[in-house]
């Protein structure tokens, strides 16, 4: 639980107070869907959740947790309906406002205040239960059943006649005392809130990073994407995996992935996921043959599980030229369709240094890199060696494949399969050649 006055800087808001993307962020609600249309709700629901705010099932156990909530209903007959006041009853805060304030507050761009649209409810089980055969969704409570505890706090000061029709006149004073509209804003606008659920949200937020920038998989990215923001916007912790279950848009499987890491501290999928993803990455070059220096940086990439290499250099460039790594050029891209191969040309400068580097980035599929970091690792006259060898015993050789020459030698045609190698060891021994390790390749 929050305990109250425990956040720093929490402000009022006030009419000037112009808020935009998080318009509702640290605001808790439960969404009654009684008495208006699922259209209509979705929409507030989905720009209540876009800027900021937070939405509960009406099943939501906060029993201790949470120190501020709203219950948003078309009218006050609709709170009647599926709302466990158990539940709720220890929230210092719990407010019942009509729909239109989530309307006017998107009209108006700031947080109103919750005063002229608020609903007279009661948490008396035995008025509100939802099986109570005393009240009558359609014509709404009966007025002289109707009354506050002073722990639900939703008559504001100076507004008490308002309510006269419906609220029991004894309970008044003890009502009025307690509440105040500082007291409902109180936890509501929140300069810096805390991290309660990074330790959650955290592990789906790389999950989202690796489903969108090594996987292409925008639409798992998103879904992790979301679950985390919407994880760091509450404004309590999560202790245990149940309570997610009551955050709307989190379905049994992210409740078992949030469930593992609040067991485990860890989730194993994100751990698989990078144990074998961003791929296998090799410099070759002179600097693979241990040269003291080197002209450039020749970078060679696949992905083990022979289809996530496609659209990884696109990826890649992006995210180098976005940490400032990769300087753009006018035309870096070349693509080789025939062969599927992706090449990056270009130049780049780690941030402590002065001095721009040449480097190329290549990006082959599985079956073809064995081939490729023999090519790339060179050196040339090595390559010219092998490649000569190649031919004589019937095959061409590239940075590809070995292939086997048909026809006459002369034709210079070759089969367009390559015989498999899955490493550097197996070419040169296709070859007849000993392995020379990359050091000794320095021809
Ligand atoms: N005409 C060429 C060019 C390159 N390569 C192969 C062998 C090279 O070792 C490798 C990488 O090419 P580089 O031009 O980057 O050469 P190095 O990395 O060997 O040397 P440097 O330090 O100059 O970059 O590609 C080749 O076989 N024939
Ligand atoms: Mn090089």
């Amino acid at each position: 639980m929050i305990p109250q006055g425990s956040k720093n800087s929490r402000r009022k808001p006030d009419s000037t107070d112009k808020l935009t993307d998080g318009l509702f962020s640290g605001v808790l609600a439960i969404f009654i869907e009684t008495g208006v249309s699922r259209k209509r709700l979705q929409v507030w629901q989905r720009r209540f959740e876009d800027l900021g705010g937070t939405i509960l099932t009406a099943a939501a156990n906060l029993l201790g947790r949470v120190d501020q909530i709203i219950i948003l209903a078309a009218h006050e007959a609709a709170l009647s309906k599926g709302i466990n006041f158990d539940r709720l009853g220890s929230c210092p805060n719990l407010n019942f406002v009509q729909f239109r304030w989530v309307e006017e507050c998107l009209k108006d761009g700031t947080l109103l205040s919750y005063e002229p649209f608020l609903l007279s409810a009661s948490q008396d089980e035995h008025i509100l239960s939802t099986d109570d055969s005393r009240l009558d969704a359609q014509s709404g409570p009966q007025s002289d059943q109707l009354y506050v505890t002073p722990a639900l706090a939703i008559v504001p000061d100076g507004d008490l006649r308002a309510c006269s029709e419906v609220v029991n006149e004894k309970r008044y004073d003890e009502v009025s005392e307690e509440c105040t509209i500082d007291t409902k804003f109180k936890a509501i606008c929140e300069d810096d809130m805390p991290d309660y659920n990074k330790h959650i949200s955290r592990p789906l937020l790389e999950l989202s990073e690796i489903y969108s920038d090594v996987l292409a998989d925008e639409w798992r990215s998103l879904t992790y994407r979301k679950v985390a923001n919407k994880l760091d916007r509450l404004p309590y912790q999560i202790l245990s995996a149940d309570e997610v279950k009551n955050i709307q848009g989190i379905g049994k499987s992210m409740v078992d992935k949030i469930k593992e890491i609040l067991c485990t501290g860890q989730l194993q999928k994100l751990f698989n996921l990078k144990a074998s993803s961003q791929a296998s990455i090799i410099v070759g070059g002179s600097y693979r043959r241990g040269n003291a220096t080197c002209g450039d940086i020749d970078l060679l990439i696949t992905h083990p599980d022979g289809h996530s290499h496609k659209g990884l250099l696109g990826r890649l460039v992006t995210k180098l030229e976005e940490a400032q790594f990769l300087i753009t050029c006018p035309n870096p891209f070349t693509e080789n369709i025939t062969h599927k191969v992706n090449t990056y040309m270009g130049i780049c400068k780690l941030p402590q240094y002065t001095h721009h580097r040449r480097i190329d980035i290549k990006i082959y599929p599985k079956q073809a890199y064995a081939f490729a970091l023999v090519y790339f690792t060179g050196n040339d006259v090595l390559n010219r060696r092998i490649r000569y060898l190649a031919k004589k015993k019937g095959y061409k050789l590239s940075d590809q494949g070995l292939f086997l020459r048909v026809g006459d030698n002369k034709t210079g045609m070759a089969s367009e399969v390559s015989i498999p190698c899955e490493t550097e060891e197996e070419v040169f021994q296709k070859l007849g050649l000993p392995y020379p390790e990359p050091h000794e390749r320095n021809w």
